[in-house]
């Protein structure tokens, strides 16, 4: 079974080509395998490439854990760039059916290779009952601020952002019972003036380098509380994401894609 290994900011996938996939039919047990980075190929995330009846293209994407996501901010970027390099499909702008919905990345080409893509996330889907809502996580209080931008977000403001806080009490978030579906889990500091810092707790993965429906979301309930504007620089651990969100209206994400490698794999058992 043919792969490639990509990145978008360190957030990494192994994309494989549904008719690729032959006897491995289950995509849960398939992301457990290929996501493990001990006894497999190492991943964030397991994207799948499909046909579509009302888009251009399919994108399915499984957690490492193996649980099926809405949509993949950072993987569809990645996703992007390789169906138009890979001669899948032809446009520099087209339709990706997922299970958010469809999703319109636009990729920007330089001789021929993606250089980085804007991605029109759609709308941000708030609960008014949970905008800096105080709760308890373990021997913590937390103010929480959910934000859907596909798929569930937690936003939490913090003067500090430390990698224990985030082992510690994004998993704790994460199964909170407010959320029975889990939620992903963004911890924030606001910048100088148009930039914040993200780091996510990802559910069904744990933590990532970056998540960007995470990095929209947390963009979004910082410019709706007044803490940043429409449009900002997010830093995330191995790079930025500029985030524009077209006030109540769509969220728009520019960001790189990488190849790391391509390979083949055919699973024990
Ligand atoms: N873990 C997420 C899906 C991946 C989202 C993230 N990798 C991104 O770039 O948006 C969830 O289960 O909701």
């Amino acid at each position: 079974m043919k792969f490639t290994k990509m990145h978008g900011l360190g957030n990494d996938f192994i994309i494989i080509e549904e008719e690729q996939t032959g006897k491995y039919s289950d995509y849960t047990v398939l992301a457990q395998k290929l996501c493990d980075r001990h006894f497999g190929i190492g991943a964030d995330g397991l994207l799948i490439v499909a046909k579509s009846q009302i888009a251009d293209i399919k994108m399915r994407i499984f957690n490492a854990d193996g649980s099926e996501a809405e949509m993949c901010g950072n993987g569809i970027r990645c996703f992007a760039k390789y169906v138009y390099e890979r001669g899948i499909l032809k446009k520099d702008k087209f339709e990706v059916e997922t299970l958010a919905g469809v999703i319109i990345p636009t990729l920007y080409i330089k001789n021929g290779i993606v250089d980085s893509v804007m991605v029109d996330m759609g709308k941000p889907v708030f609960d008014d009952a949970i905008e800096d809502l105080p709760i308890e996580a373990g021997d913590r209080h937390f103010n929480i601020t959910y934000v859907n931008m596909g798929v569930p977000h937690v936003v939490v403001f913090m003067e500090e952002i430390n990698v224990e806080d985030i082992l510690k009490y994004g998993p704790i978030i994460e199964h909170h019972k407010l959320f029975p579906h889990g939620t992903n889990v963004n911890f924030v500091k606001i910048g100088n003036r148009d930039d914040i810092y993200v780091r996510t707790w990802e559910r069904g993965v744990g933590l990532t380098l970056a998540c960007g429906t995470g990095t929209c979301a947390s963009a979004v309930a910082a410019c709706k509380s007044g803490r940043a504007p429409e449009k900002l620089t997010a830093h995330l651990a191995a790079g930025d994401l500029r985030i524009e969100w077209v006030h109540n209206g769509n969220v728009y994400m520019y960001g790189p894609a990488e190849f790391v490698f391509d390979g083949s794999i055919e699973l024990s058992k």
